[in-house]
């Protein structure tokens, strides 16, 4: 069973403001309210793509029954613990450039976070597990690598969309699937990542840490992947940017729910950025259809050919 587990959910309260002046009374043209949280945002992907998942996480209060009306209206699964505490609400703010508020979450007591490691301590080698979003502060620093430790001994597959300190401290743990955006890879590594070339470089760096596929995405410059003896790049459709919201998780869905149906990574890495810009191009997350209709033009290129780079892609020196 895959499953995905989104420590700090949301709902993501989206304000389209025709021109949004700061200081003043501003009025939106159209809200949106949808289910948010990075590990939540996956499973609703994959479940559009044809993949099952069970989401498992913190929620609580009315915000926390929102989110789990429009989960079981959208037959996703899903057993989230009780925190008696609102499930905060985020706002992304869409006008001439878009903004997040993003709340802080709730406070998380040991007894919460034992009732989660029980859940994840009952996975298995036939599972994966799918970390993604921030840490609430009130959970210890470490709580990721007590995940990743936990299903490092029982055999689960672990993938993880993180960033900052969570990211940087579970790298050298055996994690199945890594994707960091350009700028967080950078910050992991303290550099700039302004070149395909430079992502692919310490893209495997990753990977000779123990990270089986790499993805470092690029916005609307591309995408690169790096395994164990395969590395890629893509471009990426053009489109109207709509919402980057969920763009980063509609790659991580398109690429495991392609590599939970048996396609090849190659393959999986091209539904994953199509999925990436699907969302991108909507005012919510992708949809099969959507990801179809962008398929043609995401052409994959390898970046190593006979065992050496491929010139044409020298971007930098
Ligand atoms: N301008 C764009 N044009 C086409 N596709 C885009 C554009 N921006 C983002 N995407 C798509 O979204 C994917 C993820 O974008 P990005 O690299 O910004 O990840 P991210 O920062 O993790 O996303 P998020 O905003 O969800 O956190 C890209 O790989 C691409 O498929
Ligand atoms: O505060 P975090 O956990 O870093 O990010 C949460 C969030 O911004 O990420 C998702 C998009 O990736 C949104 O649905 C949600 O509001």
């Amino acid at each position: 069973m895959i499953y995905t587990c989104t420590l700090n959910p949301s709902i993501d309260y989206v304000m389209n403001v025709d021109e949004f002046k700061p200081g003043d009374l501003n009025r939106a043209s159209q809200t949106f309210f949808y289910p948010g949280g990075k590990g939540i945002n996956v499973s609703r992907v994959m479940a559009r793509l044809g993949v099952k998942t069970i989401a498992l996480g913190f929620t609580g209060g009315f915000t926390g029954e929102f989110v789990k009306d429009f989960l079981n209206k959208e037959e996703i699964n899903h057993q989230f613990i009780d925190t008696e505490q609102n499930t905060r609400v985020n706002v992304k703010l869409k006008s001439q450039q878009e903004s997040e508020i993003n709340g802080p979450g709730p406070i998380l007591s040991s007894k919460h976070q034992e009732e989660l490691m029980e859940q994840i301590r009952t996975l298995t080698s036939e599972d994966t597990l799918i970390l993604a979003g921030s840490v609430p502060s009130s959970l210890p620093g470490d709580f990721y690598i007590t995940i990743a430790d936990m299903c490092s001994k029982n055999g689960t597959k672990l993938a993880v969309d993180t960033s900052g300190k969570a990211l940087k401290e579970l790298v050298g743990r055996p994690i199945y699937l890594l994707k960091p955006n350009h700028h967080e890879l950078g910050e992991l590594f303290n550099v700039t990542i302004d070149s395909m070339e430079k992502a692919a470089h310490y893209g495997q760096k990753l990977a000779d840490q123990g990270v089986q596929h790499v993805i470092v995405s690029m916005g609307g410059d591309g995408a690169v992947y790096i395994g164990t003896d395969q590395q890629f790049y893509s471009n990426v459709p053009k489109g109207q940017l709509k919402n980057s919201v969920g763009a980063g998780d509609s790659v991580v869905s398109g690429f495991l729910a392609s590599m939970a149906q048996g396609k090849s990574t190659e393959e999986a890495f091209r539904i994953g950025v199509a999925s990436g810009s699907a969302t991108a191009f909507q005012d919510d997350l992708c949809t099969a259809e959507d990801v179809e209709e962008l398929l043609d033009e995401v052409k994959i290129s390898s970046l190593i050919i006979g065992g050496k780079p491929n010139e044409n892609h020298r971007i930098i020196d």
